[in-house]
């Protein structure tokens, strides 16, 4: 990890060492996704087969998971790890539906209702990772909300594993949340099928789901095309920030920046604080733990494009990371929730020492699926409210159309648009 001072930086240095690592190929991957995304729109399932076998390396025969394959999936499964999905089902389910919107209706005169009604998106495609390592979370944290949406049709691909099968867990947990049909694709290819329909994949409304850099760019492409698809927002390659105080625990907050930085060699880690030592004993630390990892390869090439910031103070390191918009901020720091005020951008925050951001990825019942690349600014993690449309409704009396009516002509009258006068005005001389 680069070891920088902020108050020691120019405004170039400064905005190099917050830029994402992946933006620098932006480019290259631009111009493959598009290819990917016309190959498909061409050849169909046809190509969605060439494009498995050399991307995943797979040879597939039927695209879709069949119901003897979900049937392996569950009984291969250790029971151990079915508990586990289904606990964690149950708290997402559960802040889910608390959180999820509800229906409005207020008078807003005498007379005049206006009402939120909710209805859920119809045909939704969910996308789960299983490129370096399959995300059986993942199709939980789609699958959950989608149900208590109520989506009609609910598609979900994966990548397949070179034996030509979806993983058992991620088939589990598809299952269990009432996704309705599973493709055995990855990448953009799957992005390009679900946006746009083959003979097999059904074309869906909106898609979901986090990914690396190409499934993220299929998503941008697909969603900028009219024809395409609307997607929840670009959940890419996953990052964390830390902000720590001297008196951190230098072995909690390296276990969660090796946390991110093993999910692919695209992601970047951040630590904040004002305390050098702090900073030099994480260091060591990261180091240490990174070695016994399985994934330490994937990891160090993680950390080669993470920072270790030394700030002036609790107050600056907020205002660095909001500059940086982390998909993951963790607020080591002894007085978390004095800082969580000041705190403008991030897809989710994770308070205090005992709330390491794993939690978070998988049962405390939160939403992973988060804004990447700084888009936290504008964007929010995925909810229930990402699956509806939220509609309003209006209800207008005699009595009501008396009392709005000459605002709406006032008004209408300011624009030059005389028809809309009139559709009051003619209504009110009825009334006269
Ligand atoms: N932001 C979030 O909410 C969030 C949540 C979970 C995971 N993630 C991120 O999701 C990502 C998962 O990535 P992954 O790679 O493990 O799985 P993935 O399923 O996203 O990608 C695998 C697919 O990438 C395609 N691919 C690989 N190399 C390619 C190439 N050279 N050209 C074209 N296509 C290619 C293949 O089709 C393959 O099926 C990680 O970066 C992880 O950090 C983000
Ligand atoms: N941290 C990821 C989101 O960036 C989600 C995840 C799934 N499994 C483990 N982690
Ligand atoms: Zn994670």
């Amino acid at each position: 990890m680069k070891s920088l001072a902020w108050n020691r930086m120019d405004e170039a240095s400064r905005r190099e060492a917050l830029a994402r690592p992946a933006q620098a190929r932006a480019d290259e991957l631009r111009g493959g996704v598009e290819r990917i995304i016309a190959i498909v729109r061409e050849g169909g399932d046809t190509a969605l087969r060439e494009l498995s076998a050399k991307y995943d390396r797979c040879a597939l025969e039927a695209i879709e998971v069949d119901e003897s394959e979900f049937a392996a999936a569950e009984a291969a499964l250790d029971s151990v790890l079915k508990a586990a999905i289904r606990e964690a089902a149950a708290r997402i389910d559960l802040f889910h539906r608390a959180a999820a919107p509800q229906p409005v209706a207020v008078d807003t005169a005498i007379g005049v209702r206006v009402e939120r009604i909710l209805r859920p998106i119809s045909r939704v495609g969910l996308y789960v990772p299983a490129g370096s390592a399959p995300l059986p979370s993942t199709a939980l944290m789609l699958g959950v909300p989608a149900r208590i949406a109520g989506c009609h049709d609910v598609v979900l691909c994966s990548p397949a594993r070179a034996d030509g099968r979806c993983d058992e867990a991620v088939l589990y947990a598809a299952r269990l949340t009432g996704v309705h049909k599973v493709f055995k694709l990855g990448g953009a290819q799957a992005i390009a099928a679900m946006a746009y329909g083959t003979a097999s994949v059904p074309k869906c409304d909106k898609l979901f789901g986090p990914g690396n850099a190409w499934v993220t760019e299929a998503k941008l492409q697909v969603s900028s095309d009219p024809d395409g698809a609307a997607i929840d927002m670009p959940a890419g390659p996953s990052e964390v920030l830390v902000i720590a105080d001297a008196d951190a625990n230098p072995v909690f907050v390296a276990a969660d920046l090796l946390s991110q930085a093993e999910h692919g060699p695209d992601s970047q880690v951040i630590l904040l604080s004002p305390s050098a030592d702090l900073l030099a004993r994480v260091a060591a630390e990261v180091e240490r733990q990174c070695a016994a990892l399985p994934r330490a390869d994937v990891a160090r090439q993680a950390l080669a494009q993470s920072r270790l910031i030394l700030v002036e103070s609790l107050a600056q390191a907020v205002e660095v990371s909001n500059r940086y918009a982390p998909e993951h901020l963790i607020l080591q720091v002894a007085e978390p929730r004095a800082l969580l005020d000041r705190i403008d951008s991030a897809g989710s925050i994770f308070l205090g020492q005992w709330t390491p951001e794993s939690v978070g990825d998988y049962c405390s019942g939160s939403n992973h699926v988060l804004p990447t690349y700084g888009h936290a600014r504008s964007y929010s993690g995925v909810s229930v409210a990402s699956f509806q449309k939220q509609i309003s409704v209006q209800e207008v009396s005699a009595d009501g159309l008396r009392q709005i009516g000459p605002c709406t002509a006032t008004l209408a009258a300011a624009e030059q648009l005389e028809a809309h006068r009139r559709a009051v005005t003619l209504r009110l001389e009825a009334l006269a």
